[in-house]
């Protein structure tokens, strides 16, 4: 088995992400040294289409390791990050009979890792979970980090708790089964880490050719290692840094939210929430409009939108609605995430409504 590592530094919750191909196989030989160990009985969560697709190598490989293991399935899509949802499958485990000694797996993308690691952290007050993810977004941003929860109707991930999970297995060979849109929406969260952290992993996604298994995993990784960067930082998003990450998510949350959840991918919503950040960095720091282009290359390489889609919803009056439940708003005012050259962020105070709403407006013409 060859993989790439890469540790998360957080003391007691220190946990580590292996990335390879294959890994769903044999992934229980990397729960040895963590919370993990000691415990025989898990609960599967994962979506109908990858449980279709992947669960049965994760109940075989966890049979084979000894674990008795259920799985719990939602239908899949972002309209499951619910309460709602949260209630069904945390009835479903008790009624099977999971208890505090229980432990979690989440096997899916970003919406399934969201909702199972939310599950962890209030299942009997909390029980380890593992992350097992299966889409770009989930291998490159949300497996890592331990944000995790739900929507609400008002706004996303509104509701949730931080819970870093025990380990992180991300199997590059369960992206092959993804269709071309849903691969390509995660690439928007890897271009952020681009233009918030390392240039030159733009140039990388931009001669990257879907099927390439060794570039996806250094891809992966190099993604994974920005982020975790982060994350030994400031953990909880207290002191700001962390706050970097949601480059690009102010408005497109928003865009997100008022589309209906599950009407756009969250890539597809934050492709165009980054090209409004970008025009606003140009003019409110001076960013290189050069830069700036490269980065909507990228997201144009991946098909990712850069214009809003004529409809009522996107209002501006809803839109800037939506986006007032963003939570960088404190007392009042928004703490928006602006560059202020290549893989440079900051943390402005100075964007006004008058900004956001050119931003928008921005977004309403052709690149
Ligand atoms: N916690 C975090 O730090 C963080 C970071 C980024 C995004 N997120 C959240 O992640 C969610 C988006 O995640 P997503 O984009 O992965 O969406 P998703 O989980 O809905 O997956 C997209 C689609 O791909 C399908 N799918 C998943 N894996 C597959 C595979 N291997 N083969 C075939 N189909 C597969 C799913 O069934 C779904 O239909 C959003 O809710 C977003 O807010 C969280
Ligand atoms: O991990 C983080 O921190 C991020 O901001 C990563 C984002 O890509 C992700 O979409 C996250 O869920 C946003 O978190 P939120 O706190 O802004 O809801
Ligand atoms: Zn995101």
């Amino acid at each position: 088995m060859s993989f790439t590592t890469v540790n998360v530094g957080l003391d007691d919750r220190a946990y580590q992400i292996s990335i390879g191909t294959n890994l769903l196989q044999s992934f229980p030989s990397l729960l040895q040294d963590t919370a993990i160990a000691g415990r025989t009985r898990c609960a599967v969560i994962s979506d109908e289409t990858v449980a279709a697709l992947h669960a049965d190598k994760v109940l075989t490989a966890l049979a084979d390791a000894g674990y008795s293991a259920d799985l719990f399935t939602i239908k899949p899509g972002e309209a499951s990050k619910s309460m709602d949802v949260i209630s069904q499958v945390t009835s479903e485990m008790i009624v099977a009979g999971h208890d505090r000694r229980s432990f979690v797996v989440a096997l899916g993308g970003g919406v399934v890792g969201d909702l199972a690691g939310f599950v962890a952290a209030i299942y009997y007050r909390g029980v380890p979970f593992v992350q097992l993810p299966t889409t770009i977004v989930a291998q490159v941003d949300s497996s890592v980090g331990g944000k995790t929860g739900v929507n609400a109707p008002e706004g996303k991930n509104l509701i949730g708790a931080f819970l870093q999970p025990q380990a992180v297995v991300a199997d590059i060979t369960a992206l092959d089964t993804l269709g071309d849109r849903e691969f390509n929406e995660g690439m928007a969260e890897a271009v952020k880490h681009g233009a918030i952290a390392d240039p030159s992993l733009i140039d990388a996604l931009l001669d990257l050719q879907r099927g390439d298994h060794a570039a996806t995993e250094s891809i992966i990784a190099r993604n994974v290692a920005i982020k975790a960067k982060i994350v030994e930082q400031d953990e909880l998003e207290t002191s700001g840094t962390r706050a970097f990450l949601n480059f690009g998510h102010t408005i497109g949350h928003a865009i997100e939210a008022a589309a209906g959840y599950g009407a756009m991918f969250h890539g597809e919503a934050i492709s165009l929430g980054i090209r409004a950040a970008l025009w606003l960095s140009e003019t409110k720091r001076g960013l290189a409009p050069e830069f700036s282009a490269k980065v909507l290359d990228a997201l144009e390489h991946f098909q990712l939108p850069l214009q809003l889609e004529d409809k009522p919803e996107f209002s501006t009056d809803t839109l800037m609605t939506k986006l007032a439940k963003d939570k960088k708003f404190l007392d009042g005012g928004i703490r928006f995430v602006l560059l202020h050259a290549p893989g440079q962020p900051v943390l402005a105070t100075d964007v006004t409504r008058e900004d956001l709403e050119q931003a928008i407006e921005l977004l309403r013409t052709p690149r």
